[in-house]
């Protein structure tokens, strides 16, 4: 998606929100914008998703968008899961498949027992849960992000979390907006401020939070087929791989790579979604760069990831999701 001198402003005469953005925005990438109250960071994303028009310059190959706004309009008239299901059908899925995708993502979200709620009864957590699964559950290739996180409670915060991690490794990219610095500190690929009405690129590559780096990482063997290699996320042609792992050698023709655990979950996902797939080999917990912890120390995170330990002795690391589960790795040569 590119922005080619893109302007608004409110009225005929009113001050210039933003003036001459000029912004490529690549596919799997997650993207943070910044800025101060009232700086024009909602008026960007309104225009990154497609429901407001830019005063000048023009927006050019923008994928199918959803986006969550600061303000969800509460009082419509309809069910949760009502309202998720005709969202669904909106966003092209068929009747059936829009009713089951709005369970799932209600029941993600620790809310099927909200489902038969009128919007306007929910509480204002469970309602931004409801404006989070709509632009979730069509699987978008633009997700447009504004404060989403505001109002969740902390599993709903880890469900959207790693939602967010899903949609780049699915080859999505995901524009957001959040005041608290530490959200998804550590995965995204650009940092960008609004500043005087400008857009000013902050940080390109990786975006790191010392907890992020300092906290649990996960090594990954993983093989590939014979000369394929991880992508590097060096060259233009090459995007980088969730959580951005470092990759070294691994023992028997294996590929290691190391993740914070934050990231693990979307890195196998990446892997395993590749063509042709990785095979997971193992999943290990690895010891944080300052200190080598009893490993009972990491044996929960809050990204929910369960850990436990088999024959070996070693971690072995599960999802409650099994996206990364491959039963026949143990089998192969
Ligand atoms: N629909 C509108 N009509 C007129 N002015 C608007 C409208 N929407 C936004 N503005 C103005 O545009 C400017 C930028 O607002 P915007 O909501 O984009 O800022 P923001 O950075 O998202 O702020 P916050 O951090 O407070 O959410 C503000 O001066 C605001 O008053």
């Amino acid at each position: 998606m590119r922005l080619d001198g893109v302007g608004r402003r409110y009225g005929v005469r009113g001050p210039w929100v933003l003036r001459d953005v000029q912004l490529e925005v690549p596919a799997r990438a997650l993207v943070r914008i910044e800025g101060t109250n009232g700086s024009g960071k909602s008026t960007l994303l309104r225009l990154f998703a497609g429901i407001d028009r830019p005063t000048a310059g023009r927006i050019t190959g923008r994928p199918r968008a959803a986006y969550v706004p600061e303000r969800f309009p509460a009082a419509l008239p309809f069910t949760a899961a009502g309202y998720l299901t005709h969202l669904g059908r909106i966003h092209g899925l068929r009747g059936p498949e829009a009713a089951r995708q709005a369970d799932a993502w209600l029941e993600r979200f620790g809310a099927t027992g909200h489902a038969g709620t009128p919007l306007a009864r929910l509480s204002k957590g469970t309602s931004q849960k409801v404006a989070v699964a709509q632009a979730l559950l069509a699987e978008p290739g633009l997700l447009v992000l504004d404060e989403a996180w505001t109002g969740l409670d902390q599993g709903a915060r880890g469900v959207l979390d790693r939602a967010v991690a899903e949609r780049v490794a699915d080859g999505g990219t995901v524009v957001f907006v959040d005041h608290d610095p530490r959200r998804l500190a550590g995965a995204a690929d650009a940092r960008y401020r609004v500043t005087d009405g400008r857009l000013v690129l902050e940080e390109r590559g990786r975006v790191e939070d010392a907890a992020v780096v300092a906290g649990p990482r996960v090594i990954i063997e993983a093989q590939g087929a014979p000369g394929s290699a991880p992508r590097s996320g060096d060259g233009p042609d090459s995007p980088p791989l969730p959580g951005r792992p470092t990759i070294a050698p691994g023992p028997d023709g294996t590929t290691r790579l190391t993740v914070p655990a934050a990231h693990s979950d979307a890195l196998l996902r990446a892997l395993l979604t590749a063509r042709p797939p990785w095979h997971i080999r193992s999943v290990t917990a690895a010891p944080p760069p300052a200190a080598v912890p009893d490993a009972a120390h990491i044996a929960h995170d809050p990204h929910g990831v369960h850990h436990a330990r088999d024959e070996s002795g070693r971690d072995n690391i599960h999802s409650g999701r099994n996206i990364h589960h491959d039963p026949g790795a143990e089998a192969r040569p």
